[in-house]
């Protein structure tokens, strides 16, 4: 890594509210970096300090403590409207521009670098026109905001940030008010946008799982704790993931990058290919009507699908379900 790649860094860094005696200090001793084409995600508890360090990064408020350095100058000696050049927000709250195309809110992203009268010129169409086709929202410029799905709006808001065209974009969780699979394209698009376009892209989510998918970099906070940071996989490996579940009933599973409840059953003899034991497994810890302790061995296989539970209570016995549900309810 060439220190031309570095967008973002920060060593000693505390952050948080007020000053002197009013000062409360919200997380300290934290060193950052953010490297051109890399996409890295922001995981923390509710209230821990992630929208604190965000705010921090974008210059609106002051640090506690170090300095940040963007580009290789302070952040506090860059005027505004520098800064709006060269770091672009996506924020949680819901635009309310309702009457506006897709097109023109896409292209108020040029707003820091056009004149007073606010003209744009032929380099800001081609950049509005590349962060439209990024996006794949070209089939909707000319709609307007308030006809969007919520999945849409989110690529909108992604567009006009591009159009901005800084080296740094943050995101405050963009995933919050989309389903399952708009969830993981806006990721997967924010991870393509990292890597092609040679931005640095920094995403506050609780999303887990997609993030694994998608980040090259986490950055796990936690209350009183340094801030880790490593790969998704290091983390996952050596275990530190666990740090995002202080709960001592949570735990993440390595094997299938979930988390896990954790509670007491010790299961019977369970028989099977790999994966329909994890779901039987699943299965017995959910489902407490089950008396796994009555239960000696349990096989499961998939085609055709049954499940055959013996039990040697006083005698041999067995019993073969053709699904789930009918040894739920049987
Ligand atoms: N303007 C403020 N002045 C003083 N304290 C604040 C201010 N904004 C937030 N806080 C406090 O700072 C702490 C961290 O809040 P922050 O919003 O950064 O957490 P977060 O990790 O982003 O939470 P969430 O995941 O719920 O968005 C909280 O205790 C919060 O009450």
């Amino acid at each position: 890594m060439s220190h031309l790649d570095i967008i973002l860094q920060a060593d000693e860094l505390a952050i948080g509210y007020g000053k002197k005696s009013q000062a409360a200090t919200i997380a300290k001793d934290m060193s950052i970096k953010l490297e051109k084409g890399k996409l890295t995600c922001l995981l923390g508890p509710n209230g821990v300090g992630k929208s604190t360090l965000i705010k921090t990064i974008m210059g609106q408020i002051p640090p506690m403590k170090g300095k940040i350095e963007l580009n290789g100058k302070t952040l506090s000696e860059i005027g505004p409207k520098e800064l709006s050049k060269r770091i672009a927000v996506v924020l949680t709250d819901k635009v309310r521009l309702g009457n506006l195309t897709v097109l023109e809110l896409v292209a108020l992203g040029r707003t820091p670098h056009t004149n007073w009268l606010g003209n744009l010129s032929e380099q800001d169409h081609l950049k509005i026109d590349r962060a439209i086709q990024l996006t794949h929202i070209s089939y909707i410029q000319d709609n307007v905001l308030s006809e969007l799905s919520d999945g849409q709006l989110q690529k909108v808001m992604i567009a006009r940030a591009l159009a901005q065209d800084g080296d740094l974009l943050i995101l405050d969780e963009p995933t919050a008010h989309l389903d399952l699979i708009n969830r993981f394209e806006v990721m997967q698009l924010l991870r393509s946008i990292a890597h092609e376009e040679k931005k640095s892209i920094l995403v506050v989510t609780h999303d887990l799982e997609i993030a694994i998918d998608t980040a090259d970099e986490f950055w796990l906070m936690q209350c009183g704790l340094p801030l880790v940071k490593g790969t998704p996989e290091d983390l996952i490996i050596n275990g530190q993931i666990n740090l995002l579940l202080p709960s001592e009933q949570l735990s993440f599973d390595k094997i299938t990058g979930k988390v896990l409840i954790l509670n007491d059953v010790s299961y019977p003899i369970l028989e099977g290919d790999s994966y329909l034991i994890f779901w039987m497994k699943l299965f017995l810890r959910k489902n407490h009507s089950v008396k796994v302790n009555e239960i000696s061995k349990i096989s499961i296989k998939e085609s055709p699908f049954s499940i055959k539970i013996e039990t040697q209570q006083n005698q041999f016995r067995f019993e073969t379900f053709n699904d789930f549900k009918s040894y739920l309810e049987g």
